[in-house]
């Protein structure tokens, strides 16, 4: 049932972006995106500050999402965006659990779990990134740390149509070493046969889950060939005109694939 899951492409633009270039993102490349919204969802996560503002700007058929949202509800929580907050000023999909959070501001996975448990309750959707580290992946527990991560949230999804699981591996993320199409094919395998085992087959099926790391207008072509690919979250080339192309390519292959 490949060919039935509706494709989905995030551009994260981290921690990038002055007004000016940010203003010059939404006009020149985000509102000429070339895309089909009933073969492909296109989200945009600018900076918090920026949130604002890419929700007027941008066109009806991209959505703009948070890359972050509090543990806590609203309240003394210096710094902090309730999920409450976000669905209140109409933004419907959150980030949760990218590498740079986890390790770079200590999010462990239950912390994970439970930020994907209050942004599901609010009414937010959930974009969920897991991915190993080089280490973990040369020395073939991949598939034990996503089990690990997946495990965390378990409990805290009952919606899973809610939920686009973004596999990123951290050696690919930034560094130009982009995962093989068969290396993110089997990985994607991997996730949804966790989803089978753990949720449901049906629910596995219907999931979508996307590739992060390293993503561009040059190998954006093969990697969602596989058929376990269902988009991209896109950091580096999401500043850039690439995000057009990377963006065309999926509207143009969604439906082209056999139905498993
Ligand atoms: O982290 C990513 C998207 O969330 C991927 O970043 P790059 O595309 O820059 O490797």
């Amino acid at each position: 049932m490949e060919g039935a899951r509706r494709y989905f492409v995030g551009g994260n633009w981290k921690c990038n972006g002055a007004l000016e270039f940010n203003k010059f993102l939404i006009e020149d490349v985000i509102n000429k995106l070339e895309f089909d919204p009933a073969k492909v969802d296109v989200i945009v996560a600018p900076t918090t500050l920026h949130i604002a503002m890419a929700k007027v700007m941008v066109a009806d058929n991209v959505k703009v999402a948070s890359q972050n949202v509090s543990l806590y509800g609203t309240g003394a929580y210096t710094g902090e965006i309730a999920a409450e907050q976000l669905t209140d000023f109409g933004i419907e999909w959150v980030i949760i659990g990218h590498s740079e959070r986890r390790a770079l501001y200590g999010e462990a996975n239950e912390t994970v779990g439970t930020k994907v448990s209050n942004a599901l309750e609010a009414g937010l959707n959930v974009i969920l990134c897991i991915g190993e580290t080089l280490e973990q992946r040369e020395s073939n527990s991949t598939n034990d740390v996503l089990k690990e991560q997946l495990d965390a949230c378990k409990e805290s999804v009952k919606d899973w149509s809610k939920v686009v699981i973004a596999y990123e591996p951290v050696w690919a993320i930034g560094t130009g070493k982009v995962a093989t199409p068969e290396q993110a094919q089997e990985t994607h395998a991997y996730i949804r046969q966790w989803m089978a085992e753990n949720v449901s087959e049906e629910v596995g099926a219907a999931t979508r889950i996307i590739y992060g790391g390293s993503v561009n207008d040059k190998n954006c072509g093969d990697l969602i060939n596989q058929s376990e690919i269902d988009g991209f979250l896109v950091g580096g080339a999401s500043l850039k005109l690439a995000f057009q192309k990377i963006v065309s390519t999926a509207s143009e292959h969604q439906g082209t694939q056999e139905s498993a």
